[in-house]
Formats: C-alpha cells, structure tokens, sequence
C-alpha cells in the first residue's frame, strides 16, 4: 500500500511512525468519540462517547438496530458527517503504512484529509449509485480514482480498471469497465464499487450495510469477496450491518452499540456463545435459528429505541431491559468491565458490586 500524497498544509497533524508496531498495532483506534446533530427539534447526540479498535488484517463488525449511530460513526471517521452534524469530542487515528494520522485534527475540507479519502480509508455504501456516477463508464470511474492517487499515465489507469474489475469477480471485466452503470445488475454494480474503493489499495475499508439490497445468494458472493480481501490482502475492514447472521459469516470481532453507545465488544464466538449484555442477548434471540423450532415465534425486543432528541440518564437500554436495577441502571451510565480477554460489556450487571449483589452477575 503506498502514499501517494504529500503531507501538505496538515504536516502538524502527522507523525512517522515505527514500521515494528505496525503489524500488531490497531489500524484504526476510536477514542471516546462524540457527534452531535443540532436540529430544530433539539440536539441530537448521536454518538456518546465511543471507544474502539479495527484490528489489522482483521474484519470488525459493528451492529445495532437502526438509529443506533453505526453509519455516524463510519462517517465521522472519514469526517463526511452531514451538515450542522460535527465531532464534538474524542479522537480517531488511523496507523496507515508509514505514518500515523490524527484524523480528528485535520479539517473536514483539508487537503489531507481529502488525499485520505479513498486513498488509505475506502468506504462503500448500502447503494452503489451513490458512489457512481451514472454518466460515466465504470472504466473511466475506476481509472479515474487511480488517475488521481496512483498513476498519470491513462491508459495504465485503464488497465488497471478492467484489473480490478477482474479481481472481484467480475465476469466479463472487459465489457464491465465499457459499461454504464444502469446497465449492470445491483451485484455487479456492488462489484463496480468495491473495484473502485479498492483500486488505490486502501489501509481501511468501511463498508457500510453493502449486501441490504442484495438477494441471498449475491450477499453470499459479496461476502466472500470481502473474505478474500482479508484472508489474501491482509486488509482491515469495518463492515456496518444491522445482521446477526452476516456477523457470523463474515467478521472476526464485533462491537455491539445501542443509542449511540457501545454495550458490548467481543470476538464472533464471545457474542453468539457467551453475549453478556442483556441487548445482545436480544439481538441474538430475535434472529432465526437453524434447526430451531420453525413454530417458536421470534423474540421481539422490548421498547422502541428512545428519542435521540432526549437525553436519557444511566444506561441507553435501561428502559427496555428486563434485567435493569431501579435506582441505578436509570441514574448512570455504566463504565466498560472485561468479561474475558478481549470481550468487554458496558452494564452494571456485571460491575464490580457497590450495591450488594455480588451473586447477580452470575444469575444474569
Ligand atoms: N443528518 C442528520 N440530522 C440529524 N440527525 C441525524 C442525521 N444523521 C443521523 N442522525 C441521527 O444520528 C443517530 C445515528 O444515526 P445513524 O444513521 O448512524 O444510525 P444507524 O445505526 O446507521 O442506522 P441505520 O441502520 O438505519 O442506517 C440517529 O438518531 C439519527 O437520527
């Protein structure tokens, strides 16, 4: 992976970084971050302090119901969040090839961080045509991505286009990269995307909810895709997704948010054999099993997620918990506890005990 930018007017906010930390070092490290909305009908915090980590060569998940801060997040870290929406605490530092970026101290219209943008972080989205451009080839789009990070030379551009398009699985790369948008099916144009994001061959992918409109068997193709990215280009992926099941397909760790929190962070297994948090518990139970009792009727969870525009005190999920403590779970916000190595949950269930339940973590 190369860079292909000069540092420029953000030079303050760079640093070289050791080439030895690299391989076990996070690519990407979110700390305590904040984003809020001001909206006429009050402000909207939709992240509240939100901590993690993408591992290298590592796919994280995150997952949560709708409104829960997922694609906030995603966006905060590629500074794209809608206007009046801004950061307004924490950090966020990506660990690129050769140098470490404080991502939180370049201006969202800086050169640096727009030489970012599909340079070292790629994102692709739930809808292809939001990224291409429906009156261009998707030749000319790809090779135009690499004309600007890459290479000056058109025709290598190209070349390197109908490459890419071979790469994901494009069946016809030739006559794909002379084709119009509109004229690909949906999985060919999630393809298109996915070419486009990798052809400068980014630190980190985001993809935010890219199989959703997808039947089953394109999703399947897509996630494969993104499998073979990690297991042999070794890249670090942050996929966004509102299923379990794409969960246990697809990433290695998961971080579990509610309310524009995170609740629980853990390995796959962690979550779907050891979930502590009573809303991954939830998560878990309304999705359908295999070999499960076809009859059972699917869990469904308690409350709809609270107003945004509302802050709520204690724990974001308190109101629909069956598990909450009166007079606590409603007053404060739990801190992080280690449930085991690299699983974490953010729940008084399982705090160390100030209240005289020392047998309640157990009996959760
Ligand atoms: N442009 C905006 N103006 C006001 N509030 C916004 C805006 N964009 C997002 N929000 C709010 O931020 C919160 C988090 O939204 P976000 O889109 O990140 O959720 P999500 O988990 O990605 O949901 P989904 O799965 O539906 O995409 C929500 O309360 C949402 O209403």
């Amino acid at each position: 992976m190369s860079q292909l930018y000069a540092a420029g007017d953000d030079v303050h906010a760079t640093a070289r970084h050791e080439e030895s930390h690299l391989d076990s070092s996070p690519v990407l490290s979110v700390c305590d971050l904040e984003v809020q909305f001001p909206t006429p009908l009050g402000l909207v915090r939709a992240l509240n302090g939100v901590t993690f980590d993408v591992p290298r060569g590592k796919v994280l998940g995150i997952v949560g119901e709708s409104g829960c801060g997922k694609s906030v997040t995603a966006r905060a870290v590629l500074q794209i969040i809608e206007k009046p929406g801004r950061i307004t605490g924490g950090s966020i530092t990506l660990r690129g090839e050769s140098e470490t970026t404080e991502i939180t101290g370049l201006g969202p219209d800086s050169k640096r961080m727009r030489a970012l943008r599909g340079s070292e972080i790629a994102m692709i989205f739930q809808e292809p045509m939001s990224s291409l451009n429906p009156v261009y080839t998707i030749g000319a789009q790809i090779a135009e991505a690499v004309l600007i990070h890459q290479t000056p030379d058109r025709d290598e551009a190209l070349r390197r286009a109908v490459d890419m398009l071979r790469q994901v699985g494009m069946p016809h790369p030739e006559a794909a990269a002379a084709s119009y948008p509109h004229q690909l099916s949906g999985g060919m144009r999630q393809r298109a995307m996915i070419a486009m994001a990798l052809s400068c061959n980014p630190t980190l992918l985001i993809a935010d909810e890219p199989t959703t409109a997808l039947d089953v068997t394109t999703e399947a193709q897509i996630l494969e895709l993104i499998r073979n990215l990690r297991d042999r280009a070794g890249m670090s992926i942050m996929f966004i997704t509102h299923s379990m099941g794409v969960v246990a397909q697809l990433c290695d760790e998961v971080i579990v948010m509610y309310l524009g929190r995170i609740v629980e962070r853990g390995s796959v297994d962690d979550l779907f054999y050891d979930a502590k948090h009573p809303y991954t518990r939830a998560l878990l139970r309304s999705i359908p099993r295999i070999g499960g009792n076809r009859k059972a009727p699917l869990e469904v969870i308690e409350g709809s997620v609270p107003d945004p525009h509302h802050r709520l005190a204690g724990c974001p999920f308190h109101p629909g918990c069956p598990k909450a403590i009166p007079g606590r779970c409603d007053t404060t916000v739990p801190a992080p506890s280690t449930a085991g190595p690299g699983h974490t949950v953010q729940c008084h269930l399982y705090q160390a005990d100030e209240i005289g339940h020392p047998e309640r973590a157990e009996n959760v």
